[in-house]
């Protein structure tokens, strides 16, 4: 049964509950998320096939799925970046889905999508349960209305139960179960045996099955009380324990359940139901739990359902965050979000850039405001460039389709030669008629609008990258710069003493993939030297302040500071903790969690008048001053030459241009020597070293624990955070989560009947889980050696940190390497 999963009344209602008559309330902008090999891209393929978009259900590990397209992904049977696909379901609803990677080196891919996205499905393997990179997406999506779909309920050890324990827990969320596991039994070899086969459907009543074979032979069948009778007391739990907890928050479930239906759970029809889970979803109340087997074709279509009846449309959706706080933002059910009361602007944010061979640079934008039409000028807030859009097209994972104009609400593809040199990841674009109109007080607010820009993560690891000869040198650098255009969490900087150009990222593999890509796909006749960590310097103190007059014109004073994070540099993400204080801005500048500050000066003063008496914009001086500032911060500190991290540029009193100068690029010499000059006024004791430092969750069967503490503690330099068995984090017997293991204890949940049939005797029944932090260098190649240490039943989850100092005891080995 393809296209429409034509399921009763209660699918049939979900359209009242659209609000608005136009397109947009049917429009779910929705990711992919979980830990690595969860599923999601075997989910999605599954969507696709169901929502009538491809005839064949492609297989990741043959290599043959839509949107794992690149070869890599193919080859090594991994989402590498996120892919975009848009969709029908139920006719009327337009789905744009994002499987995004759960590998936790492409956490920028995932960043990046979350940025766009109104809501998630977050995949869980039902063996596994909630493992450490989907708690870390989890909170990466906060704010995002979120359904968990309990993926590999085939595999044998799946626990449905367990798992929804484990998401009331770990990651502390109500849930509404939408439906339990079925399961048939069957006798193998003389064994009973019970085969996952379908789901109890909560909220419509119905028992549907799959057959695993033949995708489209599906069962749906009442249930009643006369013939399925543990089936009906399933059913009647289930509906007594989900209209309970949504009674909790919305009184209208319990007046119709006490009044109309006169106090009978089975009375409350999916109509109602539908509406208040939707209600709850929508506040983060409650989180829609389903299960199913992807991989067995079971579970999919109710999970399509769900995305539509719970996650919202665009007009549902949180607002993006803009740099102009006090800029209104209202939400209008035809036009969608509305910037400063004006319904005739657009407003549309890239979220990714990329080449392709056939259609060269690729811009993904999500349209928040207006429309983006073929023909149209945009403005680049970011770098004040206009452009003429070419033909936008949707994107069916590679492969384009193309379309005459981007509705708000909408993701898409901008293409053509217009974009190349004019579009980065981030920034925002603006329809230019306003610039058209004639600049006014509110026209200028809204031409440097600006949807906040996407933090991109400090790298962990580097490369030195050489070219294979000196005339390859400019070739190399256009390799790297196509490189890091389309993954901004790859970082190119160049060593100023030693000549060297070091390419960096957040990790071993994701080094890896750089460098396939390198060689492979752009052709670039280099070297590659090997892995490194990569270190950073920091300022003990700030530098003086560096003064610079000259008789052209130009003046300008600027001294370095430390940006005090947690104290101590502990932290990655410092831009919502930033305090500014009166008569300053701070502009993050993107790398190494550097800013850029400006207090109130002339020229922030003259922003204000009606005429702008320079001839450089204030945008093209604020951009110079940023450039020249990541310029001397990478040049690194006293200690290792490492690029200085965790500092501010301070640039103090009136800035000083000759008022008819069009270029920047004295600006830009002038600002980086000075701010290089009182950088080098410091003296050795001022700088100290950073090394990136990874958080840890090992796995491991009790008996191993000896041998796994020793190396962490011992060769590892570890510090253990925490050591917990496994079933008693869900079971209530370790401390912390108190309220949410209430939760988990009081909810009705049928009991796993699987789990019987697994082996409890064995070393995965007495499992412990070591959380603890380490220093990058000390953790490369771990995984190796926790096979070894546990006879091939360790797992380790690792994910970046922090940066912190590094103790006076292993400078002087960290200057030597
Ligand atoms: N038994 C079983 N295997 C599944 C199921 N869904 C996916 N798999 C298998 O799990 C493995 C990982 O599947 P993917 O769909 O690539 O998982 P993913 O979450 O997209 O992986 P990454 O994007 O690389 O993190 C593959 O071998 C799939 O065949 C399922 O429902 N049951």
């Amino acid at each position: 049964m393809k296209g429409v999963f034509n399921l009763s009344l209660g699918r049939c209602s979900l359209r009242m509950l659209s609000t608005g008559s136009n397109g947009l309330s049917r429009i779910r902008n929705i990711g992919i998320i979980a830990h690595i090999d969860a599923g999601k891209t075997t989910t999605t393929e599954t969507m696709l096939y169901y929502s009538g978009k491809i005839n064949r259900i492609g297989n990741v590990d043959q290599g043959d799925t839509v949107t794992d397209f690149l070869p890599q992904e193919r080859e090594r049977g991994i989402t590498i970046q996120s892919a975009a696909i848009t969709f029908n379901w139920q006719n009327n609803y337009k789905i744009n889905l994002i499987d995004t990677p759960g590998h936790a080196d492409f956490t920028f891919e995932v960043i990046k999508s979350l940025k766009v996205l109104d809501g998630c499905v977050t995949i869980l393997d039902a063996v596994a349960g909630v493992e450490a990179q989907t708690e870390k997406v989890w909170k990466q999506s906060t704010g995002l209305p979120k359904i968990c779909f309990i993926n590999k309920m085939d595999r044998i050890g799946a626990g449905f139960s367990r798992t929804v324990k484990e998401v009331i827990v770990k990651l502390k969320q109500r849930v509404a179960v939408i439906n339990t596991p079925l399961f048939r039994t069957t006798t193998i070899n003389g064994m009973k045996e019970d085969i996952f086969n379908g789901v109890l459907d909560i909220v419509n009543m119905k028992k549907i099955t799959w057959d695993s074979e033949n995708p489209d032979d599906i069962k749906i069948e009442d249930v009643t009380g006369t013939i399925n009778k543990d089936l009906y007391e399933t059913l009647s739990r289930s509906r007594e324990s989900l209209i309970e907890k949504l009674g909790e928050f919305d009184e209208n479930i319990i007046s119709y359940f006490l009044e109309e239906a006169e106090g009978d759970y089975f009375k409350v029809p999916p109509s109602i139901l539908n509406e208040s889970i939707r209600k709850a979803t929508l506040a983060g109340y409650v989180t829609p739990v389903l299960c199913g087997s992807s991989f067995k074709h079971i579970g999919v279509q109710p999970l399509l359902d769900a995305i539509v009846s719970y996650l919202p449309s665009p007009i549902e959706a949180r607002p993006p965050e803009v740099n102009n706080k006090s800029m209104k933002l209202v939400i209008d059910p035809s036009n969608g979000m509305v910037f400063d009361n004006n319904k005739n602007i657009s407003v549309a944010l890239v979220f990714k850039v990329i080449r392709d061979k056939i259609r060269g640079m690729m811009a993904f934008v999500r349209v928040y405001s207006g429309s983006l039409k073929n023909g149209h000028t945009v403005l680049n807030s970011s770098s004040k460039k206009s452009f003429k859009i070419g033909k936008p097209v949707l994107m069916n994972a590679n492969i384009p389709e193309d379309v005459q104009v981007l509705h708000t609400g909408e993701i898409g593809v901008l293409t053509g030669t217009s974009i190349i040199g004019n579009l980065e990841t981030g920034d925002t674009l603006i329809s230019d008629s306003i610039r058209k109109s004639g600049i006014n007080a509110s026209n200028k607010e809204l031409l440097d609008l600006k949807i906040n820009p996407i933090i991109v993560p400090p790298p962990v690891f580097s490369v030195v990258v050489e070219p294979k000869t000196l005339g390859n040198k400019a070739s190399m650098e256009a390799s790297l710069q196509a490189l890091i255009m389309e993954d901004p969490s790859l970082h190119v900087t160049r060593d100023e003493e030693s000549g060297q150009t070091m390419l960096s990222g957040m990790g071993v593999l994701h080094l890896e993939i750089a460098r396939d890509k390198l060689l492979n796909e752009l052709s670039a006749d280099v070297n590659i030297g090997k892995l490194m960590v990569s270190y950073k310097e920091t300022l003990e103190t700030p530098t003086d302040i560096a003064e610079y007059v000259d008789d052209k014109g130009y003046s300008l004073s600027v001294k370095v500071e430390p940006v005090l994070c947690d104290n101590d540099h502990k932290t990655q993400f410092t831009v919502n903790k930033i305090i500014e204080k009166p008569g300053e801005i701070w502009y993050p500048l993107g790398i190494d969690n550097n800013y850029l500050i400006i207090e109130k000066n002339n020229l922030t003063e003259a922003r204000n008048l009606k005429f702008w008496p320079y001839l450089m914009s204030y945008d093209m001086i604020l951009n110079a001053l940023s450039s020249s500032s990541i310029a001397a911060l990478q040049y690194g500190g006293k200690l290792g030459n490492f690029p200085l991290f965790s500092c501010a540029i301070r640039v103090s009193g009136d800035i000083n241009i000759p008022k008819d100068v069009s270029k920047p690029n004295e600006l830009l010499s002038i600002s980086r020597k000075l701010i290089l000059k009182t950088l080098n006024q410091l003296n050795e004791n001022s700088f100290s070293v950073l090394e990136p430092i990874m958080k840890i969750e090992v796995t491991i069967p009790q008996k191993a624990m000896g041998n796994v503490m020793q190396d962490l503690t011992g060769s590892r330099k570890a510090i253990i955070l925490s050591i917990d068995d496994e079933t008693e984090i869900i079971d209530g017997k370790n401390g912390s989560n108190v309220e949410f293991k209430e939760l988990a204890e009081n909810e009705y949940l049928p009991s796993d009947i699987t789990l019987k049939n697994a082996n409890l005797n064995d070393d995965s029944s007495n499992l412990k889980i070591i959380k603890a932090s380490a220093p990058v260098k000390e953790m490369m190649s771990y995984s190796t050696k926790l096979r070894g240490l546990t006879e091939g039943r360790g797992s380790v989850y690792s994910t970046y940190h922090g940066m912190e100092k590094v103790p006076c005891d292993h400078l002087e080995s960290i200057l030597n390497e």
